[in-house]
């Protein structure tokens, strides 16, 4: 199914779909008590390839609980398995995946007025799931369908099925530095690049120049979800640009990582390359490279629940008026990526991803918080391995209402933790794609060169991710529901389609209104005055 906008703002071609948009903007200035709003307006043309990538994807930590988790989705999807489980027969889904089961309002029925949603896939074409050829790296040697049966995060009867086609997959031995996993991690790193950092670089780049001629895929994206690194110590001379990065690396200097090696490999081979986990990959030399090669980049560490939720709780209080004063957000899992968190330099990496989720919320409102005023805000993680996979996350929200009240609301929340998250995984890669085939022009500016990209820094993927990556001097914003607006407004926008406003005054005001909504005859000439009927 696909959505055709049947306007004059929009043109459909073999090859492109092309809106006219006016942006509209409102810029602010505050002169003491006075605030004067300016409203304008940007006219822009979009243009929208409608040919989809033959899309790739790499998977860095492929025998990992969530890439296993993702390869038996492709693979459960695409041949459409269905297992018995207590609760009866369970069909193979994309649940938790905003391209695969999410829809948005589109507009209202020309009949009766009535709203009409549509797939959020629908909008533009996208990446099918079905068509995506995945591949990747793990420093554990075990084939995909060992290393699903040791995540324990599928069902058996799932697993079974899956086997004959898991076991046909194993991940290219990888870059293994012990100095940024944990020390638990050892005896799982059978399977490695030895060499120099350029020798690891070098081969990297060889295995993804090797995978898109053996694929015959037309882009790849190659996407980190291995295990949490501690943050990298961003040294001037070696961290702080493009040029110092590639001598470093030349230099072999030990403070540079494995996933910053990744994404220097993917940069030059011009992959798209997305963080699923919060260490500092992009040190400004990333980020230098991915602006000036014009290669997207896009992180960090996958937004799958806690977090999500505490995205969506504190911006429904803030926005309510309500303080949030102290948030308490603990979890317990027994999965690998716990025994990874439970050493102190690992779990900094999570809790200061985990923690900044709030900061864009509670800046918004001078009212309830003084410049610089926080709640106080604690991250707990414990690595239970009994428990598994199945994450066990408890929050407790404590905050200022009127007149000195308070208002605790505490959550439980328990959930196959790879399950939340290989949904997010799915939604970057697809997004990613379509982004790289969206461009922008100022309407009037017809030189040769208008057209231009996004910007490197993929910030419209902020809604997967805890901790967004921006372009350096932008803002970063966390609040899910704008974050998500965002998306399906850019995709509306490619279409010529304004904003949902949600006013819906074609329901509030007379003369908008379907004659049958509009039962008494007088209400049209009816004025209200300072609230009264007159
Ligand atoms: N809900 C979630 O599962 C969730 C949410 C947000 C972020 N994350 C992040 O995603 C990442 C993966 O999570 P997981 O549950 O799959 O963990 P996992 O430990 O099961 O998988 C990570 C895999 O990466 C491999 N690995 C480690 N270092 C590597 C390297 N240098 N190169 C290649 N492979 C390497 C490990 O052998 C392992 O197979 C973690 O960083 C985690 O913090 C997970
Ligand atoms: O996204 P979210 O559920 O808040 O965060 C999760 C943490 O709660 C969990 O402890 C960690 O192991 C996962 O990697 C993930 O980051």
């Amino acid at each position: 199914m696909e959505v055709f906008v049947n306007s004059s703002n929009v043109k459909y071609s073999q090859d492109f779909i092309e809106s006219n948009y006016e942006y509209c903007t409102t810029s602010v200035e505050k002169n003491g008590n006075k605030i004067v709003a300016t409203p304008s307006v940007e006219r822009l043309t979009i243009r929208t390839e409608r040919n989809v990538a033959k899309l790739g994807v790499m998977l860095v930590g492929w025998g990992g609980n969530n890439g296993t988790t993702f390869m038996a989705g492709i693979i459960a999807n695409k041949h459409g398995l269905s297992w018995p489980t207590k609760n009866g027969i369970q069909l193979a889904n994309w649940f938790g995946s905003i391209t695969q089961a999410s829809t948005v309002r589109l507009g209202s029925n020309s009949e009766d007025g009535e709203d009409v949603y549509v797939p959020l896939k629908s909008l533009l074409p996208m990446v099918d799931p079905n068509d995506i050829v995945v591949d990747g790296w793990d420093i554990s040697d075990l084939n995909l369908a060992d290393a699903m049966e040791r995540a324990r995060v599928l069902e058996p009867a799932l697993q079974q099925q899956l086997k004959p086609y898991m076991m046909k997959y194993k991940p290219r031995p990888s870059i293994y530095d012990p100095i940024f996993i944990a020390a638990n991690q050892a005896d799982r790193a059978n399977s490695v690049i030895d060499g120099t950092k350029t020798d690891q670089v070098k081969r990297i780049m060889e295995d993804i120049t090797d995978f898109r001629k053996s694929s015959g895929v037309d882009r790849v994206i190659v996407l980190w979800t291995a295990n949490t690194e501690r943050f990298s110590d961003v040294i001037e001379g070696v961290h702080d640009t493009a040029n110092n990065l590639k001598s470093a690396i030349a230099a072999n200097h030990p403070e540079i990582s494995p996933s910053t090696l990744f994404a220097y490999a993917a940069i030059k081979t011009n992959c798209i390359y997305i963080n699923g986990s919060p260490q500092n990959t992009f040190v400004p030399g990333i980020l230098d490279m991915a602006e000036r090669d014009g290669v997207f980049i896009a992180g960090d560490d996958l937004k799958s629940g806690q977090t999500k939720l505490k995205s969506v709780l504190v911006d429904f209080l803030i926005g309510a008026g309500i303080k949030p004063v102290s948030i308490v957000s603990y979890n317990h899992l027994g999965n690998n990526d716990g025994k990874n968190l439970s050493a102190p330099e690992q779990f900094r990496s999570k809790e200061i991803s985990k923690s900044n989720v709030v900061d864009d919320m509670i800046s918004s409102n001078d009212i309830l918080y003084k410049a610089g005023e926080k709640p106080d805000h604690c991250v707990v993680i414990k690595y239970v391995p009994y428990v598994g996979d199945s994450k066990r996350a408890m929050d407790e929200y404590t905050s200022e209402i009127m007149c000195g009240g308070t208002n605790t609301i505490v959550v439980h929340n328990t959930c196959e933790d790879s399950l939340l998250a290989t949904p997010i995984i799915l939604d970057l890669i697809v997004l990613a794609e379509l982004c790289g085939r969206i461009r922008f022009k100022r309407k009037d500016d017809d030189s040769t060169t208008a057209y231009c990209n996004f910007h490197p820094v993929l910030t419209i993927l902020s809604y997967l991710c805890k901790s967004p990556l921006v372009p350096r001097g932008t803002p970063v914003v966390n609040a899910l529901f704008k974050q998500k607006a965002c998306i399906e407004n850019v995709l509306r926008a490619c279409l010529g389609l304004a904003p949902d406003s949600n006013m819906l005054l074609e329901h509030k005001l007379p003369f908008m209104m379907k004659s049958a909504a509009v039962s008494e005859p007088n209400v049209k000439k009816r004025k209200i005055t300072n609230g009264i009927h007159t």
